[in-house]
This record gives structure tokens, C-alpha cells and sequence, in this order.
């Protein structure tokens, strides 16, 4: 399997390639050349299978020219580990609906946060960083990883380097914005002591922090010149090692929800509705490409709170780069985001593959314009709605959403996951004729103390303190913090005099790294 940039088809980039960039080197995103497509019997013979070897299934197509299924299954291995749980319950998929309640009897919740750092990005992060770790070793070469995070992605990624061996040659550079995400999610990133890993607070907000990654990511000594020994790469969710093994928590979602349905309603075809929590759409832009596959996924819905973006492609097809706007904070700190960079996939998809297409509406956002129309496309537009929904969720609506889940089902959960329950509230699945449909509950509630005590109450979180907080995070929050670099704002210049700024001193500490 090849790669190629969604803006063009013409320059092939091998795994490893497309893995040490994470943008194509004409600005795009890197997607494989085709998809492998599945069938019943496959999907059929994938159910019996533990969560290790279907990643070794859905992701062996994708990389077959350049490892060997032995070292992609050893590779798995090393990232599966560290979950809570053993390979069977990576991501329990359990029913809304407690025994005799018929409230919400199509509502399954796929649990998405059993990993390390709490939350799903553990599964992309893991896997990526390990397959960059592999391709270094191949190369001999030393890789400094580049991150911007509103809370979790940061997190995920700083373990996953802790995690791989000793004689690792990777590196990473994280940047959260300061003040905008939870003290536990700080804690995770200002307690890391490996000499590997440098945390950096920006004092902008969200996504502030793309633009000058992608500038350093565009003139890094990766795929975009010849140096291949010393490469900065970047491990946000454009780069596509990301979506690649986000695929797989949709398989496996769409296979235990079709052996539950199967006991009660045996004559089903079961198509599964998704909804996530949506930010920068990694998580999406995986579904997407796993419905593409041939899983039997229907509607893909985007929760997303007031940073919304997203729903307004979804009901308008205008797609528009508001560089001046600021971020708002919400309660869902982590989903927070201007532009997300996943759209360009999904777009890519929804088109049936057609980069002349993507050059183009991209070219518009990135020209003076900053604006593209997808609505001018009938045949696009039209299809958007069909197999895409969202809805934009309050921090009001998220807090009552927590407290029902609680109080009428008994299910705790994060502030991510209420924006998606809440979504799928208001696109009508609390209802039972609705299609079956599945919640991704993206990260655990013992990361959010002060959204789920502004929800809850005081009581509330205490109670969940004592019955069900990890003992790894009792541990992480007994731990000294490291006081943080801090790139300053001045607030005499413009956003994009600071992104400058900030820009010069990533560079400066990236050159620390060799
Ligand atoms: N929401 C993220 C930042 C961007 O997401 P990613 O999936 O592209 O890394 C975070 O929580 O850090």
C-alpha cells in the first residue's frame, strides 16, 4: 500500500514516508491509495477475534509492503499495553439501558477510555508512536514528535514515548494552551521527568498552536527534503497512523453491538448509527474510512459544543477559516477547535476520492477568501446530509445530560461523552423506533473534575471519587508538577505576530532535542 496527498495522487509516499511527515508536502492530508474492502464472511470471521489480532486484520492491508505481519502484531502488542483491561474488554460496548428500563433500548455506549492516559486517544497515539519508533530504528534516524493539545492528545502521546523501549530515538515537544484544560490533564504533562519529553504552555487558545507546527512540519527534514536521519514529525490527527488505528475501535464496536442485537432481533441487517464528540474529527475521519471499508456503518452525527465549526459545514456546506475568532472555553475543553483538520478527509471520502475537488475547495480556504461552499456541489451537498448529522450542544445542555445519564441510567460520564449524549438526544435516538445507534465515551470522567462538580455537585463527585477513581490517577495526582516553559502573548501584536513568535522558540527547543 501506497499514500498519497488528497490534493493530488501523483507523488506515492511509502507508510513510513507518510508516517514521519503527517502533511502531505503539498499542504494536504495523507490517505492510503485505496481501501480494502470487507465483507460479510470477514466480518463474520473478525468476531471471534480478541481486540490485538483484529488490529492485526484491519490494519496488516495498510502496511503489508513495508513490515511483516509478525512485526506489525509485535508492534500491536507493545501499544495494547498498559490498558486496564485484558484484550477481550479493551472497549467494552455496553447497552444505555439498564435491565427492564425500555427507555433507550437502541443507545449503546462504546468505552473508549481504558487506556493509560484515560481517554481514546490512547489506541491512535500508541500505535503511531510505535510505528514511528520502528521506521527509526530502520532509518537510524532521531525524531522529534510535535504536538498541540487541548488536553488530551498531549497526555496519550507523552506516555506512549515513555513507553517505548530504552533505546528509542524519539522525542516530544508538547504545547497546551495555558489555563484551558483540566489540572489532571496538566498533571499528566507537567509530571513526565524522561530528559525525552519538553511541555510547553502557549498562551493562546485550542488549536492557536497549527499553524506555526505545520510551518515547522513543512520545512522539517522529513519527506519534504532529503535529510532523512534527523526528522520533526507531527502526531496530531493529521498525521494518518491516527485515523489508521482509530478505524478499528469502529469495527469493533459495529461487531459486539451486531452479537447483542443478534439474540433479540435475529432477521436484522444491522447498520450502525455513530455519534462522537467531535473536534479536530480524527475519531470521525476513522468511522468514515471504516464505513468505506464496507462495515455496515449508516449515519455518521458529530456532537460538538459552542466551538461549532463542524455543525455548521454539516447544515450550511460552508466551510469558512476564521483566523481572528477566538475559542470559547467550554466544560469540553478538549474538543475545542477553529478548524479541524480531519474535514479535508472526510471530504476527500465524501467525494469518492476526488483530489481535483479537494485542490480546489482547499485552495479557496487557503486563499485570501478563506472561505469554500460545498453546498454549490449538488451532488456533494446532498450527500454530506445523507450519510452526516451533528449537533451543537451547550455547556447547559452537556451538565443536564450528565446528570440524566446518572441519575436514570446509573452511567457516569465525561464531559466529551454528554456532548455526544446530548447530541444524540437531539437527533432523536432517545427513542425506541430509532435506528441502533453507538456512543463513542471518549475519555474518563476522572479527568474532569471541575466540569463533572459543576454538573453534579460536590456530593456527586465525591461519591465517584471514593467508588470508582483509578488508583493510577490517586497516584498521578500525589505528584510534584514541573514548573512549564511558557511561550508569553503580547498583547500589542496580532495572533499571527505571536504564532511567529512561538514558532522561532519551538524551533529553538526542538534543536535541544539532538
Ligand atoms: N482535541 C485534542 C487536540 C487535537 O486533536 P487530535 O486528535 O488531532 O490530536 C486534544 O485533546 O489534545
Amino acid at each position: 500500500m501506497k499514500f498519497v496527498s488528497t490534493r493530488d495522487a501523483s507523488q506515492l509516499f511509502s507508510l513510513g514516508e507518510a508516517l514521519f511527515s503527517g502533511y502531505a508536502p503539498d499542504g494536504g492530508l495523507l490517505v492510503p491509495q485505496w481501501l480494502p474492502q470487507v465483507d460479510e464472511a470477514t466480518l463474520q470471521k473478525w468476531s471471534q477475534l480478541d481486540y490485538l489480532d483484529l488490529s492485526v486484520e484491519v490494519l496488516y492491508p495498510f502496511v503489508q509492503d513495508d513490515m511483516s505481519r509478525n512485526e506489525l502484531h509485535e508492534l500491536l502488542e507493545m501499544a495494547l499495553k498498559g490498558f486496564d483491561t485484558d484484550l477481550k474488554n479493551l472497549v467494552p460496548v455496553v447497552p444505555m439501558s439498564l435491565e427492564g428500563n425500555n427507555e433507550a433500548p437502541n443507545i449503546f455506549i462504546a468505552e473508549l477510555f481504558h487506556g493509560p492516559t484515560f481517554c481514546f486517544k490512547d489506541f491512535g497515539l500508541r500505535v503511531t508512536i510505535q510505528w514511528l519508533n520502528f521506521f527509526a530504528t530502520r532509518r537510524n534516524a532521531s525524531v522529534t514528535l510535535i504536538v498541540s493539545t487541548t488536553g488530551d492528545t498531549g497526555p496519550a502521546a507523552v506516555q506512549a514515548v515513555q513507553d517505548c523501549n530504552s533505546s528509542s530515538r524519539l522525542g516530544v515537544l508538547v504545547h497546551f494552551p495555558k489555563g484551558q484544560i483540566s489540572d489532571f490533564q496538566r498533571k499528566q504533562l507537567t509530571t513526565a521527568t524522561s530528559t525525552r519529553v519538553k511541555i510547553v504552555a502557549f498562551q493562546g487558545g485550542g488549536d492557536d498552536m497549527d499553524v506555526p507546527i505545520k510551518n515547522i512540519i513543512m520545512t522539517s527534514k522529513s519527506i519534504h527534503t532529503n535529510d532523512k536521519n534527523r526528522v520533526v514529525c507531527g502526531v496530531n490527527s493529521y498525521n494518518i497512523g491516527r485515523p489508521l488505528m482509530q478505524m478499528v475501535h469502529f469495527v469493533w464496536t459495529y461487531l459486539r453491538v451486531a452479537e447483542r442485537r443478534k439474540r433479540d432481533h435475529p432477521s436484522e441487517n444491522l447498520q450502525l448509527d455513530i455519534v462522537v464528540p467531535t473536534g479536530a474529527m480524527g475519531n470521525l475521519a476513522g468511522c468514515y474510512m471504516a464505513k468505506k471499508m464496507g462495515v455496515p456503518l449508516g449515519i455518521l452525527c458529530a456532537g460538538v459544543n459552542i466551538n461549532d465549526i463542524t455543525d455548521v459545514v454539516f447544515r450550511t456546506g460552508k466551510l469558512e477559516r476564521n483566523i481572528d475568532q477566538q475559542l470559547k472555553k467550554t466544560l469540553s475543553d478538549a474538543i475545542n477547535i477553529q478548524l479541524p483538520y480531519n474535514m479535508e478527509r472526510l471530504l476527500f471520502y465524501l467525494t469518492e476520492q476526488d483530489h481535483d475537488q479537494i485542490r480546489d475547495w482547499y485552495s479557496q480556504l487557503e486563499g485570501p477568501g478563506r472561505f469554500c461552499d460545498i453546498s454549490t456541489s449538488n451532488r456533494w451537498w446532498s450527500k454530506l446530509k445523507s450519510e452526516f448529522q451533528s449537533a451543537r450542544v451547550t455547556d447547559e445542555e452537556l451538565c443536564e445530560a450528565m446528570r440524566s445519564t446518572l441519575h436514570q441510567y446509573g452511567y457516569w460520564a465525561d464531559p466529551h461523552t454528554c456532548v455526544a449524549l446530548a447530541a444524540a438526544k437531539k437527533l432523536g435516538y432517545w427513542n425506541e423506533k430509532s435506528n441502533p445507534v453507538a456512543i463513542m465515551a471518549t475519555a474518563a470522567p476522572c479527568k474532569f473534575q471541575e466540569a463533572m462538580t459543576k454538573a453534579l455537585g460536590v456530593e456527586k463527585w465525591q461519591e465517584y471519587e471514593r467508588l470508582h477513581f483509578p488508583t493510577r490517577g490517586k497516584i498521578l495526582n500525589e505528584m510534584k508538577e514541573i514548573p512549564t516553559t511558557v511561550y508569553a502573548s503580547d498583547a500589542t501584536k496580532t495572533l499571527a505576530e505571536n504564532q511567529r513568535d512561538w514558532e522561532a522558540k519551538a524551533r529553538e527547543l526542538i534543536e535541544q532535542f539532538s
